[in-house]
């Protein structure tokens, strides 16, 4: 590691500051950058390999171009660190994905040097081409450059972006950032053919070539002065260009080279050693229950497989491959493909799980509805990371799976409350093959509950009461059952008598249930850990029940009409209103509501629903 100490790096306010700089002085400028991004994120934790493997990169791109007038896009984000410290943002680096920090990708709101946001991959040749396409027909001149990764470069989207960039003529520079790396080892043939081009076979047609760029390369890009010469050499090539850098993720720092995932994501560590101080968990993650339980049910059922879409650690898929390696599918960041890939498994009479965290799931939205939903395929998709995820931000939050999923025909949508359901809903998944079937479970640790008993087939659209009281009824969904539960204590300490209902599944709802507990009680308070699609459809099944349902007050609490800054999930909660006091509060706010004074009056219809107050 670099010594300390940033005599150079200190003096780049702009990156203009690296362009007036002696050529020989941008090595240093490397070592000065590459030592305090360690010392930083060792404080922090966040994304740092990729940030590593691209310090060179990130100095000759302020080098050779011109930004921000030369727009300059970083594919994902994550390995953006370097280009914050170099664009006016080193002295916030340490706030970097905490509450009010800096956002740990690019932010178009955060600087004039990010002009285009991102979290998810494969976005940058697309926007770069946008960019490129505007700038001609407004006369505005400026390069366009995006740098993409080779793991990014395996998503259906990125193809989409090179055939039409090929094709245009347009000056988009296109840097491939080939470290052989995504967050695992790459799959598929893609990165053969970058390896061959990388050996240097020289082939007179590539993939690129072949979709119309001019392609240069490959050139090492831990040499400063090999990299500037490259780029100076592409900058000015006029139409689409691909320019193939070989990094090494996790370049200079030793413990990160060493790592399996080069140190991809990590918590904070002592930069000597690069050994993470991972709090000691009290209970096994909801991933790791549900990988334990797959693998449990897949003994029994040879039909069973798991699917990840580039994320086999962070989805447990990982572990079952262990157990079951032929029966594991990584397919790259792919995420419609790897719904689609599913649906042709289900075809086959296989029970295909996918497993894909709740944002990334939404790029496969359409493959969901035309080639699961509509052809009623038994696809099982297991939604990681559903609800506030904290550090990652708004890009990363798992805030809409329930209401994409919730408004599809013959789709059974589960959350579990705890870690010992979570069990319950993969065996419930294993054993339906009627039709489409998802569960969502978030991220981080279990509450630590006996799973001692083997886990059982749920009946689906059934509920179950967890507590009884007569005043209010807390209906949650999913891993809120807690703060519910904390809710009606607080509640009981005013005399307040609270219902509280684990109601398992949002689609079918357990019908019967709720409307008794409509019919039961004076406020019914329905509680979700996403943007919507619980309690809309709690409000909807209430509405079209027609029942009288008299001075019944429905409150709906779920995540908040805004995209969810990054900042601890407890802070994110609370701001929403989702923990046991916001609930509490929601309950004693809405009794209020049903005073004598309102008897008499008709009941306002906020939610354009009748005979209910919302
Ligand atoms: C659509 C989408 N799926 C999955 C991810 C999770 N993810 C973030 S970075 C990454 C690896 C990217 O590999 P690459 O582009 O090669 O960048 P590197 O980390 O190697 O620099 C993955 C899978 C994501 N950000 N977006
Ligand atoms: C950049 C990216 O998309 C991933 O690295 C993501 O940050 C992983 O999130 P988890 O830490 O929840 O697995
Ligand atoms: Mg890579």
């Amino acid at each position: 590691m670099a010594p300390e100490g940033n005599a150079l790096l200190s003096h780049i306010a702009v990156p203009a500051d690296i362009r007036a700089l002696d050529p020989a002085l941008l090595p240093r400028l490397a070592d000065e950058l590459r030592g305090t991004l360690v010392r930083s994120v060792s404080r922090t934790g966040g994304h740092l390999g990729a940030s590593l493997g691209v310090v060179e990169l990130t100095i000759a791109l302020h080098r050779v171009f011109d930004t921000p007038d030369d727009i300059l896009i970083w594919d994902v984000g994550h390995q953006a660190y370097p280009h914050k410290m170099l664009t006016g943002r080193l002295g916030r680096l340490e706030t970097i994905r905490q509450g009010g920090g800096l956002s740990g990708f690019t932010k178009r709101d955060e600087s004039a040097y990010d002009p285009f946001g991102a979290g998810h991959s494969s976005t940058s040749i697309s926007a770069a081409l946008g960019f490129a396409a505007a700038r001609r027909l407004l006369g505005r001149s400026g390069r366009v450059v995006c740098v993409i990764g080779d793991g990014a470069l395996s998503a259906g989207l990125a193809y989409e972006g090179l055939n039409n960039a090929g094709a245009s003529g347009l000056p988009v520079t296109v840097i491939i950032n080939d470290n052989a790396m995504s967050i695992s080892p790459p799959v598929g043939a893609l990165s053969g053919h970058l390896d061959a081009l990388a050996g240097g076979t020289n082939a007179p047609e590539n993939l690129f070539t072949a979709l119309g760029f001019t392609y240069r390369g490959p050139v090492d890009g831990h040499d400063m002065t090999a990299l500037v010469e490259a780029l100076e050499a592409v900058r000015d090539c006029g139409g689409p260009v691909v320019l193939h850098v070989r990094t090494e993720k996790g370049h200079g720092y030793a413990p990160a080279e060493k790592a399996a995932d080069r140190l991809h994501g990590v918590t904070p560590f002592d930069p000597a050693t690069g050994v993470q101080a991972k709090p000691k968990a009290l209970a096994p993650s909801f991933t790791q229950v549900f990988a334990d339980a797959l693998i449990a049910e897949a003994r029994d059922d040879r039909r069973i497989v798991g699917i990840t879409a580039a994320m086999a650690s962070g989805t447990g898929i990982e572990r079952f491959a262990k157990a079951f390696p032929d029966r594991a599918f990584d397919t790259g960041i792919a995420e419609q493909h790897a719904v689609t890939f599913a649906a042709g498994l289900a075809c086959e009479g296989m029970k295909p799980f996918c497993a894909i965290y709740s944002t990334f799931l939404q790029r496969a939205y359409d493959q969901i509805v035309h080639d699961v939903a509509i052809q009623h395929l038994p696809v099982r998709f297991a939604i990681d990371r559903a609800g506030v995820v904290g550090a990652d931000g708004a890009t990363h939050a798992g805030s809409y799976d329930l209401a994409m999923l919730a408004c599809l025909p013959g789709m059974v949508v589960m959350a579990p409350a705890d870690e010992a359901e979570l069990r319950d809903m993969v065996a419930t998944a294993a054993a339906y093959d009627e039709g489409p079937i998802a569960f969502r479970f978030p991220r981080g640790d279990g509450f630590g509950v006996d799973l001692s008993e083997p886990a059982r087939v749920l009946t689906i659209g059934r509920g179950r009461i967890y507590s009884e009281g007569e005043d209010v009824a807390i209906l949650s969904l999913g891993t809120r059952l807690a703060a519910a539960g904390d809710a009606a204590d607080r509640l009981a300490r005013d005399g307040i008598f609270a219902t509280v209902v684990d109601a398992r599944f949002v689609k079918p709802l357990d019908a019967e249930l709720i409307l008794s507990l409509a019919r039961r009680h004076r406020v019914l308070i329905t509680v979700e850990e996403a943007a919507g699609g619980f309690g809309t459809a709690v409000l909807r099944l209430i509405a079209e029940a027609r029942m009288p349902v008299g001075r019944l007050v429905v409150r709906t609490l779920a995540l908040p009409d805004r995209f969810l800054p990054h900042d601890g999930p407890g802070v994110l909660l609370q701001a929403a209103g989702l923990d046991g006091a916001g609930i509490a509060e929601a309950a004693r706010s809405a009794l209020e509501q049903t005073r004598p004074r309102m008897a008499n009056r008709p009941v306002l219809v906020a939610a354009g629903l009748p005979g209910f107050v919302s």
